[in-house]
């Protein structure tokens, strides 16, 4: 099932973000209290409590289970490639893709580990984004389609969703949104991706400069960020994470790239991301930065950068802990347990 995005210009996604709604009060203060009564000390159960109440809040039930699990992997491909940025040739994008059809990268496996389904994604693979050192990357009607395409993968009826991408040169572009959001350089946010050597590293740091020298007038509106430097696949995360807000449906944020989409909406709207949780902490050594600028604590740190949505799969595995033992517990009354 899916729903059509409800803009067709950014005006139009300005106004589907400023207005959010908000997670249920009642259900947030019900799960509260039956979290209160269950047959534990006070807070053993440490943050599984918290996503517990999280969890009850925004899909409005204080005894919530936890099913019909959606993971969507976005695919895009980025002209900055060509300036020497990754380890891999642009075509894995595309033959990665057909990997996940067909069943075969990690992505596929963590999810159906645990027990979420795999949609993948393509945006437009045979039409890279313009080179960001040299042009906006997108267009206006480009940042909107791809958003578009985001907000319409994502299932109304899911119980949650989990965001992943594919796309050679994306940590390039993710740096370069995350430096223009939240201030410094490449020096502070470029990492090695999918694996560059000394040499890369160096050419990736330049390049994302000369995109914020080259943009520099056009990065103080967050969506511009988006359009000037970011790619497909990364808009399509952020309107994914937006339409899932709009449904009410948590969300579980991946890594680097993951971040940075979700770091747009959060710079436009502070709070728009209160429907999500952090995954894990990636490898890519800027990201728990921006974890920290955008007010996450990641739930896991297993040294993954593979991207995909990885680390929000194998976080599905704490929600689903915390989701079980809060609403299959019994509470001290029906236990005959004694409090202390
Ligand atoms: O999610 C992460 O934190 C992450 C960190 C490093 C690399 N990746 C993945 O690697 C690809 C981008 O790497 P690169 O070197 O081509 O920019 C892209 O497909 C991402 O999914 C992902
Ligand atoms: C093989 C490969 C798989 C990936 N999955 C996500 N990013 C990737 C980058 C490469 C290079």
């Amino acid at each position: 099932m899916t729903a059509k995005a409800p803009f067709s210009d950014l005006n139009e996604i300005r106004a589907a973000l400023a207005n959010l709604p908000q997670p249920d009060s009642e259900a947030l203060a019900a799960a509260q209290a039956r979290n209160g009564m269950l047959t534990k000390p006070p807070a053993a159960l440490g943050r599984l409590e918290d996503l517990a109440i999280w969890y009850a809040g925004w899909v409005g039930n204080a005894r919530p289970n936890l099913e019909n699990l959606q993971g969507i992997v976005f695919a895009g491909n980025h002209g900055v490639a060509a300036k020497g940025v990754s380890a891999f040739p642009i075509e894995v994008t595309v033959q990665m893709v057909a990997n996940f059809r067909a069943g075969g990268a990690a992505i596929n496996q963590l999810l159906t580990a645990f027990g979420a389904r795999t949609d993948i994604v393509e945006l437009e693979l045979d039409r890279p984004t313009a080179d960001f050192t040299e042009a906006p990357a997108m267009s206006e009607q480009d940042l909107v389609a791809a958003m578009a395409a985001g907000w319409e993968a994502v299932d109304p009826k899911a119980g949650l969703v989990v965001t992943g991408e594919m796309g050679i040169g994306n940590t390039t572009s993710a740096a370069a949104i995350a430096a223009a959001l939240h201030g410094g350089g490449g020096e502070a946010w470029v990492g090695r991706g999918s694996g560059v050597d000394d040499e890369g590293l160096a050419r990736k740091r330049d390049v994302v400069d000369a995109g914020l020298a080259l943009h520099a007038d056009a990065l103080s509106d967050p969506l511009e960020v988006l359009r000037h430097l970011g790619g497909r696949e990364i808009a399509a995360m952020a309107g994914a994470i937006l339409a899932a807000r709009h449904h009410r449906i948590p969300v579980i944020l991946d890594g680097f790239i993951c971040t940075a989409a979700a770091s747009v909406l959060e710079s436009v709207t502070p709070g728009a991301l209160d429907h999500t949780v952090a995954g894990h902490v990636s490898a890519e050594g800027a990201h728990s930065m921006m974890l920290e600028k955008i007010g996450k604590e990641p739930l896991l740190s297993l040294g993954l950068r593979l991207g995909e949505g990885s680390g929000a799969a194998l976080a599905i595995g704490v929600l689903k802990g915390a989701i079980a033992c809060h609403s299959g517990m019994a509470t001290f009354g029906e236990a005959g347990v004694s409090g202390g």
